[in-house]
């Protein structure tokens, strides 16, 4: 597939802690619209490989592209702006300041890309069905409607991509739906959605799935086979870890796709969280993170 049509590239990426493969030697690559699921067990390096394509975390080797730039050739003010204009961030922990509205919670984030409106603010929660509730507080809304909050705030910069890790672990059925139905619009609308799960049912919504095992892809397996046909008559290539040349798995050979479980991830919320929730800060759980100290 030329590379005008690809949103994402990685280029035999890698995250080494140690001795510890988190994400070890794998080629993606993800074109614009394509709505892509990363599945694997606790610890299998799924968060690791979404801040890696969020500009939250650079791999130790190999090189992240998005839009065809290569992240490790841009400053941290550079990648801050990436991340700030093309990319809206979803996360299980909704990370909503406590004492600000729905709706001030939106401008929040709308304060960090130098366009607090009110009004543009309003139609993000209309969008998700939330008008009714713009002025509510956290603590006032219910699981569901928090994540709907969560998904307008990513929504505000109109991103191009949106990742997601685990939206729905914190939800139930009902709500999952409804987020669910939110990310279908979304990407009828062509928004390149990329979500880490361990739902089986979320993964499935998604065109395409790639599963990790202690950082290596595992499995590929697409959902909608027009996605694929489409996929491969542009010359897109599956997933796969290594190199040709070493005769790694491919990608064509899915397997198992049939243990996935809600895990609910565990972990702390603070204000620096917030930020990266709303699209602006770093991620303070990843090391090294190039774009600490810096902002736009
Ligand atoms: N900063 C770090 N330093 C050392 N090891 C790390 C670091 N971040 C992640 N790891 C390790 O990398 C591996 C992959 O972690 P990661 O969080 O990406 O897994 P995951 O698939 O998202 O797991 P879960 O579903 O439980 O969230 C784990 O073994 C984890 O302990």
């Amino acid at each position: 597939m030329d590379n005008e049509h690809m949103l994402l590239e990685l280029d035999h990426i890698s995250k080494i802690y140690g001795d510890l493969h988190a994400v070890d030697n794998l080629s993606l690559t993800v074109p614009q619209g394509q709505w892509l699921a990363i599945v694997g067990s606790s610890g299998s390096g799924k968060t690791t490989l979404m801040n890696m394509i969020g500009c939250m975390d650079t791999p130790s080797k190999g090189s992240v592209m998005l839009e065809g730039r290569r992240l490790e050739d841009l400053n941290a003010r550079q990648l801050a702006d990436v991340r700030k204009n093309m990319i809206g961030l979803v996360f299980q922990k909704f990370y909503l300041v406590p004492h600000l509205t729905a709706v001030e919670n939106v401008m929040v984030a709308q304060y960090y890309h130098s366009v607090v409106d009110e009004k543009q603010a309003m139609e993000a929660l209309e969008r998700v069905g939330l008008k009714e509730r713009a002025h509510h507080l956290p603590g006032q809304l219910s699981g569901g409607e928090q994540q709907r909050v969560c998904i307008a705030r990513a929504l505000i910069n109109c991103p191009k991509l949106i990742l997601a890790d685990e939206p729905t672990g914190n939800l139930d059925e009902k709500n999952e739906k409804i987020v669910l139905d939110l990310f279908r619009q979304l990407h009828e609308q062509g928004t390149t959605i990329i979500v880490v799960t361990h739902d089986a049912l979320v993964a499935s919504c998604a065109q395409r799935e790639i599963m990790l095992n202690h950082g290596v892809l595992v499995g590929e397996q697409w959902n909608d086979e027009e996605a694929k046909r489409a996929y491969e008559a542009a010359g897109g290539k599956p997933a796969h870890t290594g190199s040709a040349e070493e005769g790694a798995q491919n990608g064509g050979i899915a397997i198992s796709f049939a243990d996935p479980t809600k895990a609910a991830k565990t972990g702390d919320t603070d204000a620096a969280n917030v930020a990266v929730a709303a699209g602006v800060a770093d991620d303070t759980d990843v090391e090294p993170d190039v774009t600490k100290g810096e902002r736009a």
